[in-house]
């Protein structure tokens, strides 16, 4: 028939402009694959996103998909979704891959009508993760999901893994028709495409983490068995003293800190200090501290933001008038001079038991920290898991439960000050943002009653908690759920370390 026929020349077209490749290639969880897909080079070939598109919407259409409005996964299938909406003239939305640092601070853009249809666009699915993450932002601003069309199945067990969420795969082009189309035309020999379907077959892909698996309470993260021995004992005491309140200590006198510590000590699981505001730092004052810190059962967290080279940073570290690393458990640093900040950093506090957070975003206005320096950040901490157990954040910016985020800039009411810091309600950013640990310092400072500021916030802070973890599919408040999770194995391309060998 027609549509076979034009089936066929397109999966030929797709061999053509190299999206399909045979050779071996590594893939980034060391297995040895057959097959190569790079779809993205499919913007280069008008003809071809035409075609891809049309047969996309006739996919859709043929298996009766009723929708709305169409969102594409990000990033190739966005141009794909795009040409559909202009050619059929339906309603687009986009999903960012991550909230603008500023102004809406919106994960989907376009014109949102809850409870309208979206029919997803991808380009490959190999265990169904990105179309799940795309559908749970969705419906996190109230929109419904059925049906998803896809040009490529890799027939991994994303169709299953999809269909027990609730979502119907319609896909354009099988593994298998797409070999015996390219066997037929000679393109590969039998032998070569009977491997590519034992691989697939052997290497089913891991179903993707639903959002309540990833929403596990602070006490089940630190028994996990990759979280790192302070992150298991913040969560531990996050847990036992109901609280994920960071008080941040920003005053000017040790007798004031000391106070404070003493005062706000039982409500708190972290007390973040800045020891260089203080004027009359002394050896004693951190003694006190650390004294202080076992009676109230909370961390110290020495808000350094070390960013210099390997050498200077561990002097900093170490020496110096506050030595410290001999009393805060937490220090943090930039990842801007690049690996060996940590490095140097860890060969002082590793073996102290200390950890470190990396700053990856921060709060003020006009923040550098762009969507692929914040990831790089992430990548960073992977390679260093006995050292760096988490980060400085404005949102959940890792997929993995073993890692801390911690977000400062937080206050009862959203706004800003004179000075380009922004405020962020402590519900937003439990439950919205998906972070862990509220930083809370002038909200509480600037208080006349400290202590009842604090357990304000204190209550504020676990109430959100336990409303994330009750509710984890329920849309919370807008902006919704910030999922930057990469899927182990979702996008092939993605994985490719290394070519044809
Ligand atoms: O991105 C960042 C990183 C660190 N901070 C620090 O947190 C506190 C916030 O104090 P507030 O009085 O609650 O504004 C302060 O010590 C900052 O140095 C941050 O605000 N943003």
């Amino acid at each position: 028939t027609k549509a076979a026929a034009q089936l066929d020349s397109l999966i030929l077209k797709l061999y053509d402009i190299g999206a399909v490749k045979f050779g071996t290639f590594k893939l980034k969880s060391g297995l040895m694959s057959p097959i190569y897909f790079d779809l993205r080079v499919m913007v280069s070939y008008p003809a071809v996103m035409n075609q891809v598109s049309s047969l996309l919407y006739k996919r859709a259409e043929d298996a009766g998909a009723r929708f709305d409005c169409v969102c594409g996964v990000p990033y190739t299938a966005l141009p794909l979704a795009t040409i559909i909406c202009s050619t059929k003239r339906v309603p687009m939305l986009i999903r960012r891959k991550e909230a603008k640092a500023y102004g809406t601070k919106r994960m989907v853009e376009g014109l949102i009508r809850p409870g309208d249809m979206c029919l997803i666009v991808e380009d490959v699915v190999t265990s169904g993760s990105s179309v799940l993450e795309t559908t749970q932002v969705l419906q996190g601003e109230g929109l419904k999901v059925r049906d998803a069309v896809v040009l490529l199945d890799r027939e991994q067990g994303g169709s299953g893994h999809l269909a027990a969420e609730g979502i119907a795969l319609h896909p354009v082009i099988s593994i298998s028709k797409l070999l015996s189309v390219l066997v037929e035309a000679g393109h590969v020999d039998a032998s070569t495409s009977g491997s590519v379907e034992r691989f697939l077959q052997a290497n089913p892909a891991c179903r993707p983490m639903r959002q309540a698996e990833e929403s596990l309470g602070y006490g089940e993260r630190a028994a996990l068995p990759g979280t790192h021995p302070l992150a298991a004992r913040l969560f531990t005491l996050m847990e036992e003293k109901t609280s994920n309140l960071c008080v941040s200590a920003d005053v000017s006198s040790a007798d004031e800190l000391l106070k404070l510590a003493d005062a706000v000590g039982p409500l708190v699981c972290a007390l973040k200090t800045h020891v260089d505001v203080l004027c009359d730092f002394s050896p004693a004052v951190s003694v006190r501290l650390g004294e202080l810190a076992r009676k109230h059962n909370f961390l110290i967290f020495e808000d350094r933001k070390f960013a210099d080279i390997g050498n200077t940073v561990k002097h900093q570290y170490e020496g110096g008038v506050y030595k410290i690393s001999s009393w805060a458990h937490i220090v943090n640093a930039h990842a801007l001079p690049g690996p060996g900040v940590v490095e140097g950093l860890q060969v002082v506090g590793k073996p102290l038991g200390r950890g470190c957070l990396l700053i990856a975003q921060m709060s003020s206005q006009g923040c550098l920290a762009t969507a692929e320096y914040t990831q790089a950040v992430v990548k960073m901490a992977e390679d260093y898991p006995d050292f760096v157990f988490g980060f400085i954040s404005t949102s959940k910016i890792s997929s993995k439960p073993e890692h801390v985020h911690m977000t400062p800039g937080v206050q009862l009411q959203s706004g800003g000050e004179g000075l380009g810091q922004q405020y962020t309600s402590p519900v937003e950013v439990i439950c919205s943002k998906g972070s862990d640990v509220i930083i809370v310092g002038r909200g509480i400072l600037a208080s006349p009653d400290r202590l009842k500021a604090a357990e304000e916030y204190r209550v504020a802070g676990w109430e959100a908690y336990l409303r994330r973890l009750s509710a984890p599919r329920e849309p919370l408040l807008p902006p919704s759920v910030t999922l930057i999770q990469e899927s182990a194995v979702s996008y092939p391309g993605e994985q490719l370390l290394c070519t044809n060998e």
